[in-house]
């Protein structure tokens, strides 16, 4: 059965380093394969390979490292079947889960106990067409959206999306991020400033904690 197995790149615990949970210890469970190809994907070793593990024993691996944060990434999770129900696994046993989603897999069949964290990948990505706008239906104000900007045009881009459709009425938790060695994060701020945006300005601590390519961290 589909939902029995999952393709698995790595599974560890870390710190967060990314949205309103950073700094906490977390769990990953990166899952492998993406069917997008965002110009700056800091993970493109995960488009490939990986190990096929039954559900359990992923469930298994992530209650081991005993973090009550586990969050699910990839490559692009909701590719997967087995995720759907393994997230609700974990809600059950009283984890704090996460799901981090570019945005175009259709987000509707997630457990509502999920926070999901959902890219709306602006032009500067090539992947601006695959946003599935339909997806903004199912945010709640548990839920975080993400913009990952390469410069001036991705503002531009990420305000007024933002502006048209309403997303702070959807959710407080607008997270703006650079695309590392892109955009410098003092312009960002400059800007953000300037407009007074409602936006939370994020960087990846950990590519500050360990350097910018180590892997599984
Ligand atoms: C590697 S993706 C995996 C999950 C899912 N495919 C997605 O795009 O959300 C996890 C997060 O890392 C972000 N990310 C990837 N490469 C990045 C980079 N070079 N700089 C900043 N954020 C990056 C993505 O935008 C996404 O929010
Ligand atoms: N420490 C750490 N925090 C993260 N938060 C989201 C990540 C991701 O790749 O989705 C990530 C990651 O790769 N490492
Ligand atoms: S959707 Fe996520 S994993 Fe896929 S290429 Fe974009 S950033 Fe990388
Ligand atoms: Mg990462």
């Amino acid at each position: 059965m589909k939902e029995d197995t999952l393709v698995i790149h790595e599974i560890y615990a870390s710190i967060q380093g990314e949205s309103s949970f950073a700094g906490l210890p977390c769990t990953f469970i990166r899952t492998t394969g993406c069917n997008l190809r965002c110009s700056w994907c800091d993970t493109t070793q995960a488009f490939y390979g990986g190990t096929r593990m039954p559900r359990s024993a992923v469930l298994a691996r992530a209650l081991d490292t005993g973090t009550d944060l586990v969050e699910l990434t990839g490559g692009e999770p909701l590719l997967q079947p087995a995720v759907f129900p393994l997230m609700t696994e974990l809600c059950d046993r009283n984890r704090t889960v996460l799901v981090e989603t570019s945005g175009e897999a259709d987000v509707s069949p997630v457990d509502p106990r999920v926070h999901k964290i959902m890219d709306l990948k602006p032009p500067g990505s090539g992947e601006s067409h695959r946003n599935r706008w339909s997806n903004l239906d199912h945010i709640t104000a548990r839920d975080e959206l993400k913009f990952v900007l390469t410069g001036r045009t991705d503002y531009e881009w990420m305000r007024g999306i933002i502006r048209d459709r309403h997303l702070t009425s959807l959710t407080p938790k607008l997270l703006a991020s650079t695309a590392f060695g892109t955009l410098l994060p003092r312009d960002l701020v400059a800007w953000v400033l300037e407009d007074k945006l409602p936006v939370r300005v994020q960087l990846q601590l950990h590519k500050y904690i360990w350097s910018h390519d180590t892997q599984g961290v």
